[in-house]
């Protein structure tokens, strides 16, 4: 005997561009949008009965049709919009999770200018919401995660590497000045919603990176834990951050091999970086 222990359905990676045109300065979101419902689907496996099944198509045309009906506030509010619908209207799904990735266009400068209605692709770092509800009336509960991926940052001095447990197989050198790089993904949890999402994500992402740059860092582990209470100063609404960040090594190239004379110096100017193997740091603060 076997047992459907977890399913959930919906369609994935909805890439959907909305142009605002009220204006001749026209503005773009540009959203890859995934929905997952769960609840009671377990006919659609076990017997292959889909009368419960909203198509993961009907979803797709939903998380097009809210981008120009509910799509006049922040990303979020267009997330919880969807997810509420699903959970208010399908009868069926108990639980809907929509998540949201944002991709950045950064206007383009023409002679000086801003151009009205033209755009270059920012990234890879992209803004991330992801949208949970839970049930209906007055027991519905809507949870709101915001964060970045793919956020690529260096620091070429102020952080250090040493004094690490050995064994024999330790090869690595204690350094006190090498470069910090990483690609970060944060996921931060709302306990109770801001007033302005945009404001809350500008200054959760600014304590990230000011972070980043200006704390003397002896360690990626040491970074992650001062940028989690950064961040949940910088936002009193947050609950919780996790922090995932994978070290990008740059390791200084050995010049000393070489036979050219004179030789030549190597004083932390010319680094091989290394893409993997990678470390991978990982942390969670929360609000106590
Ligand atoms: O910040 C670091 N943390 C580590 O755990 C580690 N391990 C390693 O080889 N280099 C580093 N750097």
């Amino acid at each position: 005997m076997y047992t459907l222990s977890a399913n959930q359905y919906g369609k994935a990676e909805i890439h959907l561009v909305r142009i605002y045109r009220d204006s001749p300065r026209h503005e773009i979101r540009d959203l890859t949008v995934t929905t997952s419902l769960r609840g009671d689907f377990e006919d659609a496996y076990t017997t292959g009965d889909q009368s419960k099944v909203l198509p993961t198509d009907t979803q797709k045309n939903t998380a097009f049709a809210f981008a120009k009906t509910h799509g006049e506030g922040a990303v979020e509010d267009y997330a919880l919009a969807l997810g509420r619908h699903f959970v208010d209207n399908d009868e069926f799904a108990r639980e809907a999770t929509i998540e949201v990735l944002v991709d950045g266009w950064d206007r383009v400068v023409v002679g000086g200018a801003e151009h009205e209605h033209t755009w270059v692709r920012r990234g890879p770092e992209r803004r991330t919401v992801r949208v949970d509800a839970v049930g209906t009336g007055d027991d519905q509960r809507l949870e709101v995660t915001g964060g970045v991926t793919d956020l690529v940052i260096l620091k070429s001095t102020g952080s250090e590497f040493h004094g690490f447990h050995k064994d024999e197989y330790t090869t690595l050198g204690e350094t006190d000045d090498r470069i910090l790089a990483t690609s970060i993904d944060a996921a931060w949890r709302f306990g109770t919603f801001p007033a302005d999402w945009d404001a809350a994500f500008d200054a959760a992402r600014a304590a990230l990176v000011g972070t980043f740059a200006t704390w003397h860092s002896l360690a990626l582990q040491q970074t992650l834990w001062q940028i989690g209470q950064a961040v949940l100063d910088a936002v009193p609404e947050l609950a919780e951050v996790k922090l995932a960040a994978p070290n990008k090594h740059h390791f200084l190239y050995d010049f000393s091999r070489f036979t050219v004379e004179p030789p030549i110096p190597n004083d932390n100017e010319v680094f091989h970086a290394d893409d993997r193997p990678y470390g991978l740091i990982e942390a969670t603060v929360t609000r106590s």
